[in-house]
């Protein structure tokens, strides 16, 4: 069974309540109809309930609850508890009650309050708007040092990886992380791959150099990153820093990277920056005809994922199930 379908089958075991605040998407009400019809989770679609029919263009929404953030009984309350969490930071009566009138600030009011078990959005808001409202309100999980996000990534045919499941990180949230920051993030990504795909991480801290072979300040980032992983995480099979070919391709790795566990076997990797963890995953999807469902963000107290605005229904599906399956660890 692939990984996705895995995910759907552990999300029906133990069904969840997830909130899709772009209910005006055609594909997120697709999505949302074909989780209900599936019986994956519970699904709250907001916006108003006129518009979100007309998105459907005549899918089946029974089973699916519609909240409108700007008609709710709900909406002094949650403008309240905003209000008092943000208060010493300049928020207002005024604006808190304006906010809570945003579907994804809403959205993420529901998770917090418990009423939704996690949300799924950006299918056509942007990472920065759909995951400020998340970090803002929900934040860190206390047993974490930071958010990040990550894309799971299944690419068919592929005898690299995981069987061609891979975790890449951070391709969604932390633009330039410290050498600090990246052995978090690397840390972080080998727990969620063992807990999400139930198999062995072997995390490669990537770069251009393969062990000393470029010298930049680029480089030393990603080689005092891969020190304190290790001195953090002895146990983690985590090595660096290594090229992307010595990272997955045994055969190179033999010549580039000799007697590293991790080179030629990796399957978590973990980019030095944004740039290149948001170019790599985009191209792997579109190159390599691959899944990619995310960004994912692991670290944070509940589960609130994102999306690409150029993703598809049935990515959607995907990562409603694996949020699903995130709430059912929390
Ligand atoms: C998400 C993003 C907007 C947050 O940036 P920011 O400048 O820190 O924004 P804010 O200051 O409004 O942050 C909101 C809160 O989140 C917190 N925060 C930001 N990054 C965090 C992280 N990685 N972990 C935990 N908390 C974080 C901030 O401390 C802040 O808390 P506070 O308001 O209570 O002080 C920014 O990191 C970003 O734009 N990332 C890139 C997104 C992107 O374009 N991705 C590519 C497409 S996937
Ligand atoms: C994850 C990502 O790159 O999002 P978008 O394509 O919406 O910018």
């Amino acid at each position: 069974m692939n990984f996705i379908d895995q995910m759907i089958e552990k999300a029906i075991a133990d069904k969840k309540t997830i909130v899709l605040p772009e209910g005006t998407d055609p594909r997120v009400v697709t999505a949302a109809a074909e989780v209900v019809k599936r019986k994956i989770a519970n699904v709250i679609l907001l916006g108003k309930e006129e518009e979100i029919r007309k998105a459907a263009d005549g899918a089946d929404l029974s089973g699916i609850k519609i909240i409108d953030p700007e008609n709710t009984d709900l909406h002094d309350d949650y403008s309240n508890t905003f209000y008092e969490m943000r208060k010493a930071k300049g928020m207002t009566p005024e604006k808190a009650s304006e906010t809570m009138k945003d579907a994804t600030y809403f959205g993420v009011m529901l998770v917090k309050k418990g009423v939704a078990d996690g949300m799924v959005s950006g299918a056509c808001h942007s990472t920065a708007n759909t995951l400020r409202p998340a970090l803002q309100i929900i934040r860190t999980a206390p047993d974490a040092k930071m958010v990040s996000a990550f894309f799971l990534i299944n690419v068919p045919n592929c005898e690299y990886g995981e069987n061609g499941t891979f975790i890449f990180a951070d391709s969604g949230l932390n633009i330039n992380p410290s050498a600090d920051e990246l052995s978090e993030i690397a840390i972080a990504s080998a727990k969620t791959f063992r807990s999400l795909v139930g198999a062995e991480p072997k995390v490669a801290m990537l770069s251009f150099s393969t062990k000393g072979s470029g010298k930049d300040a680029l480089v030393d980032k990603v080689v005092e990153a891969t020190k304190l992983a290790k001195e953090k995480a002895p146990d983690l099979l985590l090595d660096g820093e290594l090229q992307a070919d010595a990272a997955l391709v045994p055969a190179v790795a033999a010549s580039k990277a000799p007697g590293s566990k991790v080179a030629g076997h990796a399957n978590v990797l973990i980019f030095p920056d944004l740039n290149v963890g948001n170019i790599g995953y985009k191209l792997v999807e579109r190159l390599a005809k691959a899944e990619a469902y995310g960004p994912i963000l692991q670290g944070i107290a509940k589960p609130v994922n994102d999306l690409s605005r150029g993703c598809k229904a049935e990515d959607i599906v995907g990562v409603v199930a694996i949020t699903a399956v995130q709430a059912q660890c929390k």
